[in-house]
């Protein structure tokens, strides 16, 4: 069977875009890590389908797969590509989108200049619902890593976040410690791990190693947790510029119970059709 896919990117964290609402196909794990491969398939770090709504108050159902197969509950800057392509697919009309995704709701914003404005929902901090083992909840956790302590916050964006301060991310230990940390068995359902440089009270540099994928030039949802966790911690204003290696995003969180605001572009690189 011939299916029609678009490449779009978020900063360079790229993805494989896929139309479920005109098209049908099943993929299982298997076939999602070998259309990930970069040499021997398309190559993405994450798989999106866009699919029809459960709830007649939503506009679509926003599914989304690691290059390792695995399905997560959220993906920032696949969201800021998702409401893109719906909108350039002509899918719908509306400028402002409503999604489920497994990790909750969320509300996309096309604005003119085409960037993306993101409602990612309020971030969580109980350690069962990261989901993290601790005894009580915290910003400072201790974990016994190679029999080495580090120290991280950890929180929910939808999908579980550890953020670790280094001094600078240019020499942060993302490559070594990000699978140890991933993997570790406190975290139950693996993690995403950011390296945050304060630079100022409205400005950081992010590097973050993905679950399941590996470090990527961009993570949005990393973006949000590193902000949300330096403003629960006194470090950060309420708006904050995220430099990560492959661009800015503007992320905005006005405390406790509320949603966190992604801003960011939202770029397509070529359509095509694979077999599956
Ligand atoms: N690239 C993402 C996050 C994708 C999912 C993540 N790897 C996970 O396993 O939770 C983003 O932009 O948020």
């Amino acid at each position: 069977m011939m299916l029609h896919f678009t490449k779009m990117h978020g900063l360079g964290n790229d993805f494989m875009v896929i139309d479920l609402v005109t098209q049908r196909a099943r993929l299982d794990s298997e076939r999602i890590r070998a259309l990930a491969d970069r040499r021997f398939g398309i190559g993405f770090d994450q798989l999106l389908l866009v699919e029809p709504p459960s709830r007649p108050d939503m506009d679509f159902r926003y599914r989304i797969f690691n290059a390792d197969g695995s399905e997560v509950e959220n993906c920032g800057n696949g969201a800021r590509c998702f409401a893109r392509f719906v909108l350039d697919q002509k899918l719908t009309a509306r400028r402002e989108i409503a999604v489920q995704t497994a990790g909750g709701n969320l509300l996309l914003k096309v604005a003119d200049d085409g960037r993306v404005r993101v409602d990612m929902g309020a971030p969580r901090f109980a350690p069962d619902e990261i989901p993290l083992t601790a005894d009580a909840q915290s910003h400072d956790y201790a974990l016994d890593v190679d029999g080495q302590t580090i120290h991280l916050d950890a929180l929910s964006m939808g999908n579980p976040h550890a953020v670790i301060d280094v001094a600078s991310i240019d020499d942060a230990p993302v490559a070594t410690l990000g699978p140890l940390i991933e993997a570790h068995p406190r975290f139950p359902k693996r993690v995403n791990v950011g390296f945050m440089e304060v630079i100022s009270r409205q400005s950081v540099r992010l590097r973050v190693f993905e679950r399941g994928v590996g470090e990527t030039l961009a993570c949005g949802t990393g973006a949000c947790a590193a902000v949300v966790s330096g403003i629960r911690r006194g470090l950060l204003d309420q708006h904050v510029d995220v430099a990560l290696p492959g661009g800015a995003l503007s992320i905005e969180w006005a405390g406790s119970g509320q949603s966190v605001i992604m801003t960011g572009p939202a770029e397509r690189v070529f359509d095509g059709r694979v077999v599956v």
